[in-house]
């Protein structure tokens, strides 16, 4: 069943060059995706393509310029879907204790103090965090604070998860333990999921299909059907098949990485950046 439908989506913003004046940037032309319900789908694109752009536009925090995108086959305009969004950077309140940042998406649907504390205590332990529950976000490492943001978009079960790269800023070991995580937590539900990107390894570890991107205007230029075995497990990256689906995605990939290049060399009014810092994975990285 389909659970997300993009059909023919643009999106253009306005950027000012070098020269003072008002340009638009076409982002996402003929920009197409299905998403099938309880599919763990990821993105790889070279950077500034316009992953997050679609990414916020389904989360409901930006609107397309035409086209449609469907959830359920209703307008994402509609607004009212829940979705989960675990972006990069936490994004934790940090007067709150790790329970109440938990607790706030069901705060804000309404439900006592006692259920989501139950709930918040649950997802905690979900992620190997019960014993921080009262701590506050600055007592935490990066990778325990990217947990909570996990647990704070898991508590109130939302239909659709959205991820933007969300370990990207992690050191390599506690980026392969919640890679297994989030599958273990993905596994026992089946959740949607999309998850953006820049690791060709964790896009293959951990999806149904991998989406590739073109270079800005972005659209999906193919579309990679993963069908290694679950559950998955850190030996299959070693895996005759793993190694193939590596090389197709990186000959998929690469001529837009270095479109994507000549277009940054083109176009000063681009702030996106090539070499986003603390990708441990630099070795299969696309950008
Ligand atoms: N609000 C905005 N106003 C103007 N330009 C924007 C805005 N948001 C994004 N852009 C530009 O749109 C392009 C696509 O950005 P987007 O963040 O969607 O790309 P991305 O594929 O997620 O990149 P990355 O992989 O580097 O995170 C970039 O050139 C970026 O500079």
């Amino acid at each position: 069943m389909t659970k997300i439908e993009a059909r023919n989506v643009y999106k253009e913003f306005n950027v000012t060059n070098e020269a003072g004046k008002c340009e638009k940037l076409i982002v996402l032309d003929n920009f197409d995706l299905e998403v099938k319900q309880g599919e763990f789908l990821a993105i790889l694109g070279p950077s500034g393509c316009g992953k997050s752009s679609f990414l916020n536009i389904l989360a409901g925090l930006d609107r397309q310029d035409s086209g449609d995108i469907l959830i359920d086959k209703r307008s994402v305009l509609d607004n009212d879907f829940d979705r989960g969004v675990v972006f990069q950077g936490y994004a934790l309140y940090p007067w709150r204790t790790v329970l109440e940042n938990v607790a706030i998406g069901l705060e804000i649907r309404g439900v006592g103090r006692q259920e989501r504390e139950r709930l918040a205590y649950e997802y905690l332990a979900l992620v190997g965090l019960k014993p921080f529950a009262k701590r506050r976000p600055h007592q935490l490492s990066g990778g325990m604070k990217q947990r909570v943001a996990i647990a704070r978009a898991l508590v109130y079960q939302p239909e659709i998860l959205l991820m933007d790269e969300p370990f990207a800023a992690l050191d390599a070991q506690t980026r392969e333990l919640l890679q297994f995580e989030l599958l273990r937590i993905w596994e026992a539900d089946k959740k949607t999921i999309i998850f953006v990107t820049h690791s060709i390894d964790e896009a293959i570890l951990m999806a149904d299909r991998v989406a590739v991107m073109t270079a800005r205007p972005g659209k999906i230029k193919e579309i990679i059907d993963i069908s290694l075995p679950r559950p998955r497990t850190g030996e299959i990256r070693n895996s005759p098949e793993f190694i193939q689906i590596r090389q197709k995605a990186w000959n998929l990939i690469k001529d837009e990485v270095i479109r994507a290049q000549n277009l940054e060399e083109d176009n000063d009014t681009d702030t996106g950046s090539f070499n986003k810092q603390g990708d441990d994975q630099s070795h299969e990285k696309v950008s």
